[in-house]
């Protein structure tokens, strides 16, 4: 099991970029503490998955210190994710399963030969998993609706004690109680183990109260990273839900305030007058805007 250091997760100077995309991220600096339970927030796009893929080792950046987890470099150490200190929970199971290796979903399996088959791990911390996510263990995992795979996905990716989990919205599918329990059996994981997690999440339900951190990514930019407890939006708004959907709507209007007047040299290569088309992103997201309105593909192609 990896030791506690002062910062759990320390990301420092990141540049990404998908393969001929522009950057995603840009000197992106984030720390994290031990025993954090950090909400990732974001509008659609902005960048967490990204992030939390980079965390867990799966994208290749820069230099050995560039991000690094319980103080060891996320790409380069992979005994990082082997030994359990480190794990992901993301996607979904018909693709993947968890942190157990994305193995593709194929053949007849029960819920049983999943969890059964991952060697060495506590059995009284199995059962406990089995038995918060009211997990049958003769489910055949073609056969179960949504939120009884991810219950099972689930619980494989907990088997480890982790030191640190990366969650990417895995509490959908799962209904009230079932995402109640987690969360508190995670909570119980940091205040008992000091694990950290973060949690990049649309749903913010019951999180006021779990959560001790927000992170706040605007496209690729960290906008805040702050402690819950010191947020002084949370403290006037009734709930986290409107703090962060006020946080996103600034953002819907600053990128209007920013399209009304494009720069210059966007309006020369336009052959529209008043083009507010900044970037490809822009382009794409008018045309959906002028398809869906009944545009012809011949009046499209001029933009
Ligand atoms: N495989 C990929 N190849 C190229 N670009 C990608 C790829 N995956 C994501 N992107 C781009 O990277 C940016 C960040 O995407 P990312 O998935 O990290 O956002 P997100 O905040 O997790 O969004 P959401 O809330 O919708 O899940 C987006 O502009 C997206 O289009």
């Amino acid at each position: 099991m990896g030791k506690l250091t002062a910062t759990s997760i320390e990301v420092s100077g990141l540049h990404f970029a998908y393969d001929g995309q522009p950057p995603v991220y840009a000197n992106f600096n984030l720390d994290i503490s031990p025993g954090s339970r950090c909400l990732l927030v974001g509008a659609n796009g902005s960048g967490k998955t990204t992030l939390l893929k980079i965390l867990a080792g799966k994208h290749m950046v820069g230099g050995k210190d560039v991000v690094r987890v319980l103080n060891r470099s996320a790409f380069h150490d992979t005994q990082l994710v082997c030994s359990g200190d480190l794990a992901y929970l993301g996607g979904s199971w018909s693709k993947t399963i968890g942190s157990a290796g994305d193995i593709p979903l194929q053949g007849d399996f029960s819920a049983e030969h999943m969890i059964f088959g991952v060697e060495g791990i506590d059995s009284v911390r199995r059962e406990k998993l089995i038995e918060l996510l009211d997990i049958d263990l003769q489910w055949r995992m073609h056969k179960v609706s949504d939120g009884q795979r991810r219950r099972v996905q689930i619980c494989m990716g907990l088997l480890h004690p982790f030191q640190v989990l990366l969650l990417d919205e895995v509490t959908v599918d799962l209904d009230v109680v079932a995402r109640m329990d987690l969360l508190e059996f995670f909570k119980e994981e940091c205040e008992q183990r000091g694990a950290t997690i973060v949690y990049a999440t649309h749903i913010f339900d019951g999180l006021e109260t779990w959560a001790t951190d927000v992170a706040y990514i605007q496209d690729g930019e960290l906008r805040r990273s702050q402690k819950l407890s010191e947020l002084p939006e949370l403290k006037n708004a009734n709930n986290l839900l409107s703090v962060v959907e006020n946080w996103l709507r600034s953002e819907i209007k600053r990128e209007s305030k920013k399209l009304v007047t494009p720069p210059p040299q966007f309006k020369k290569i336009s052959p529209l007058d008043n083009s507010p088309f900044r970037s490809s992103r822009h382009m794409a997201y008018y045309r959906c805007i002028l398809i869906s309105s009944g545009y012809t593909q011949d009046l499209l192609m001029r933009f």
